[in-house]
C-alpha cells in the first residue's frame, strides 16, 4: 500500500536551497504559536553557572549546591563548568555533526528515519518529526536522532558512517557527559534531602541514553516558523551543546519568553520531565523552544538520560506525606510515558496524563515550603481524542507558576552573596540610608468621620492608622469639595 506522501515532509534544508520566500504553509505557525505570539525579553541576569568541581568538594559543595537550587527553582536551565570534558572533544563532536550535515542529502538519506518499502516512521535517524495529522505544523529544523546507550541497541544502520569520526567520537563525549549527569543527579538527590544515589539507582544498563543533533537553517520569515516548538524534554536530564553564540534558544516563565544565552564549548542543562515526577513537582521541567533567524545555521546537540521502558516512574516516596504532601503525579510506566509523549509532542500539546491532582486544584496547593503550588488558570485544557486531557504549549503563556523558593534560614548558611531570586533589580535597590517620614504617620478617627484627613493621608503617605473602625456611611468628599 502507497504511503500518504503528506506524511513524508520535504527536509528544511532543501527548502532552504531552493531558496524559496517564504515557508510552506505546513511550517507555518499559528497566530498563538508565532515566534512573537508572547513576549520575548533577555534573561534579567546571566544564565545561572554551576561548577562541577565545587559541587562535589567537601568545602565549598553546599554554598554550590545552595546555587544549583536557585538556578532549578529560577530557570529549570543553568551552564555547568569545570565538567571534564575537553574543548577538543567538543569541538570534534560539533565538526562531526557539521560534516554530516553538510553532506548531499543522498548521502544523508542513508540515514532517514523513514524506512522500509512502507515507508514506515521511526524515531532514530535523519529527518523530521513524525506526521501524524493533516494540520501537524513542522518545525524550521532537519536533526538526526541516535539511540547510544544501551551500546547493543544501537541502530548502526542510522548511524553516520561519514565523517568517518563521527561514531566515535560522539561514543567519546556520551562517555564523558555521563559524569556530568552522575554529579548534578547526586546533588538534586541531596538537595531533597534523599539518598545521594537515589536518582542513580532508578537507571540500570538498560537506560537509554539518546541524542538529538539539531540543524537549524536560515529562513527567510523566522517570524512566521520555529526552529524548534515548545516543549519539555522527556527523561531526567537533558544536555545540551551548541556551535554557535546565535540567540534562539528560549525558555518559557510566567508567560514570558526568555531568550537563553548559549555559546559554543558551554554545556547547558535542564532537567526533563520523568525529574519532575520523581521530584514529585519540587523541580519543574522547563518549556523551551527554538527560534529561527534569516542569516545563519546553527547545530545543536542534545543528550537525553531517560529510563528503562518498563520500569515505572513516580514521585520518590520519602518526599510524600500523606495528606499534606499527597503524590502530585500517577505511577506511570515509563514506555506508556513515553508513548503519550510522542503522541503530545507531534502536536504540539503537553499531556497532563501524569498528574495525580488537576494543577488548579485547592488540594494541589503545596504547604511545604520545598514545594511549588499553582495559582489561576493552568491554560485552557482540551479533552484529545483519547479522552486524556491536554494542555497545548501556547495556553503555557498563562500559566502562572507560583514556586515556593528555599527558606531563607536555609540560605543565610554562610553564603555570602544571597541567591539571584533573592535579588531585586537595579533600580529597586534600597539606598543605604532611607529618610524619616518628615511628619507623624497620619491618625485617622473613623468614628468621628475625618475623612478629610483620612483622603489627606491616602493621598500624602497611601497609608494610615484608624483610630476607631466604625464607618457612618458618609461619602468621601473630594479634596477641596
Ligand atoms: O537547539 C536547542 O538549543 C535546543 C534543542 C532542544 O531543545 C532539543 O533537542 O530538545
Ligand atoms: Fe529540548
Amino acid at each position: 500500500m502507497a504511503v500518504d506522501s503528506w506524511r513524508i515532509p520535504t527536509l528544511v534544508q532543501e527548502l532552504a536551497a531552493a531558496g524559496a520566500h517564504e515557508p510552506p504553509s505546513r511550517y507555518v505557525r499559528r497566530e498563538g504559536e508565532l515566534p512573537a505570539g508572547a513576549a520575548v525579553v533577555d534573561m534579567p541576569e546571566p544564565i545561572p553557572v554551576i561548577d562541577l568541581c565545587r559541587l562535589q568538594s567537601a568545602a565549598a559543595g553546599a554554598m554550590e549546591a545552595v546555587k544549583l537550587r536557585s538556578a532549578l527553582q529560577s530557570w529549570g536551565v543553568f551552564a555547568v563548568i569545570n565538567h571534564g570534558i575537553e574543548t577538543s572533544l567538543m569541538d570534534d563532536v560539533m565538526k562531526a555533526s557539521g560534516e554530516f550535515f553538510s553532506q548531499t542529502l543522498e548521502e544523508k538519506q542513508k540515514c532517514s528515519n523513514i524506512v522500509g518499502n512502507k515507508q514506515h516512521f521511526q524515531v532514530e535517524g535523519y529527518g523530521n518529526d513524525q506526521v501524524k495529522t493533516h494540520d501537524q505544523v513542522l518545525d524550521w529544523s532537519d536533526r538526526l536522532h541516535l539511540r547510544v546507550r544501551p551500546e547493543d541497541e544501537r541502530n548502526l544502520a542510522t548511524w553516520p558512517k561519514h565523517p568517518e569520526s563521527f561514531r566515535n567520537v560522539l561514543h567519546d563525549y556520551a562517555v564523558k557527559s555521563e559524569i556530568i549527569k552522575e554529579t548534578i543527579l547526586q546533588a538534586m538527590a541531596k538537595l531533597m534531602e534523599l539518598d545521594e544515589a537515589y536518582f542513580l539507582n532508578q537507571f540500570s544498563d538498560r537506560s537509554p541514553v539518546t541524542v538529538r543533533i539539531n540543524h537549524y537553517l536560515p529562513c527567510p520569515r523566522p517570524d512566521l516558523v520555529l526552529g524548534f516548538k515548545p516543549h519539555s524534554d522527556d527523561g531526567v536530564l537533558a544536555t545540551l551543546l551548541v556551535d554557535n553564540d546565535l540567540v534562539a534558544l528560549q525558555v518559557l516563565r510566567d508567560g514570558i519568553w526568555y531568550n537563553v544565552p548559549t555559546k559554543p564549548h558551554t554545556i547547558l542543562i535542564n532537567i526533563g520531565d520523568f525529574m519532575e515526577v520523581m521530584s514529585n513537582g519540587i523541580f519543574e521541567s522547563p518549556v523551551h523552544r527554538v527560534v529561527a533567524n534569516t542569516e545563519k545555521e546553527r547545530i545543536s546537540l542534545a543528550m537525553f538520560y531517560g529510563l528503562d521502558p518498563e520500569k515505572e516512574i513516580e514521585p520518590a516516596s520519602d518526599l510524600l506525606h500523606g495528606v499534606k504532601q499527597p503524590a502530585q503525579y500517577k505511577t506511570v510506566k515509563t514506555k506508556d510515558y513515553m508513548a503519550g509523549f510522542y503522541e503530545h509532542f507531534a502536536r504540539g500539546t503537553r499531556g497532563s496524563l501524569m498528574r495525580a491532582i488537576p494543577v488548579h486544584s485547592p488540594d494541589a496547593r503545596c504547604d511545604n515550603l520545598r514545594r511549588r503550588c499553582c495559582t489561576g488558570d493552568r491554560g485552557a485544557a482540551s479533552l484529545s481524542s483519547s479522552g486524556h486531557s491536554e494542555t497545548t504549549m501556547a495556553d503555557c503563556h498563562q500559566w502562572n507558576i507560583v514556586k515556593i523558593p528555599p527558606i531563607v534560614q536555609e540560605l543565610t548558611a554562610g553564603v555570602h552573596e544571597p541567591p539571584s531570586q533573592y535579588m531585586v533589580c537595579e533600580q529597586d535597590r534600597p539606598t543605604v540610608t532611607g529618610s524619616d517620614m518628615p511628619e507623624p504617620i497620619p491618625i485617622v478617627d473613623l468614628s468621628t468621620g475625618e475623612l478629610a484627613k483620612l483622603r489627606s493621608a491616602l493621598e500624602d503617605w497611601g497609608l494610615s492608622l484608624p483610630g476607631y473602625w466604625t464607618w457612618n456611611g458618609a461619602k468621601l468628599a473630594r479634596r477641596g469639595d
